[in-house]
């Protein structure tokens, strides 16, 4: 089993014209790969505009299009696990916001479907459907990288604790969730999250988000990877960056063995008081 994973996040600027989106984020990953990377993920709605009124002019399907071409070309041509972020798929005449996952040789290994839809209403400052247009998903998925099992979110899922539990409860060592919080809820709430899952699951735990846009849906930004601990090991700030980390998996071991609240639950207990 790998010990380190050097593990690079691209917070990288998402425009309008799709072909461009693909381009950047192909010579992004080329330059993760340069500064080490063995594991390489990008953002949320990365070859298009975030947008419920964008989903089906993007939208493509999976493994045959330019957006999955670009993504297993740029795993291979790199030697990378690549989390190619998301984008909009069509599959059986419904759409989904889908996160693909290839190995170093090119192959799709993974695809996880958003599984809780981002539909939030906060008057006067953002008011959002996914649903409106998007299908979610209702499977859990892991990855395999040299006998780490990583598991996949996409950004409103890391709200629910109760998903990153199962993965826990899998085997997961490291959760990644492709996201692309705003002004409104980024601020409070993106940090705040991802430490609490990974507080909560003795896990590492990656979020990247595009770089801050300047008009439609504005990404907060700040793309962070969390330790077991809960402790920020590294955040980006708002513009297109690069961040890394080598997460090392012996500090997982450590915390679980440490506080192993694991096998410390109460399971006995939980459904009797709540039938109480
Ligand atoms: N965009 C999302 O899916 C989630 C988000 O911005 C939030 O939960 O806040």
């Amino acid at each position: 089993m790998m010990k380190i994973i050097r593990t690079s996040l691209v917070q990288m600027q998402v425009g309008a014209d799709r072909l461009k989106n693909l381009e950047n984020a192909a010579k992004l990953i080329a330059d993760a790969k340069k500064l080490g990377a063995q594991l390489v993920a990008l953002p949320e709605c990365f070859n298009s505009p975030y947008g419920t009124n964008f989903f089906h002019e993007y939208a493509e399907t999976i493994p045959n299009g330019p957006t999955s071409n670009m993504l297993s070309e740029a795993a291979r041509e790199n030697s990378v696990y690549l989390v190619g972020g998301t984008f909009p798929e069509i599959e059986n005449n419904k759409y989904y916001n889908t996160c693909t996952v290839w190995n170093p040789h090119g192959k799709l290994i993974a695809k996880f479907k958003k599984m809780h839809l981002f539909d939030i209403d906060i008057p006067g400052k953002i008011t959002f459907k996914e649903s409106d247009i998007l299908s979610p998903g209702s499977d859990l998925v892991t990855f395999d990288v040299e006998g780490v099992k990583v598991g996949l979110g996409i950004c409103y899922d890391l709200r629910f604790e109760e998903l990153a539990k199962l993965y826990r409860l899998q085997g997961c060592k490291v959760l990644i969730f492709p996201a692309a919080f705003n002004m409104t809820t980024g601020p409070i709430h993106f940090e705040l999250l991802q430490r609490a899952r990974a507080v909560d699951n003795q896990l590492f735990v990656c979020a990247i988000s595009p770089a801050r846009n300047e008009s439609g849906y504005i990404a907060w930004g700040h793309s962070q990877i969390t330790s077991p601990w809960g402790k920020v090991m590294v955040q980006a700030k708002d513009k297109e960056e690069i961040i890394q980390a080598d997460i090392d998996l012996t500090e997982c071991d450590d915390v679980r063995r440490q506080i192993p609240i694991f096998y410390q639950r109460r399971i006995d207990l939980y459904d009797t008081i709540k039938k109480k």
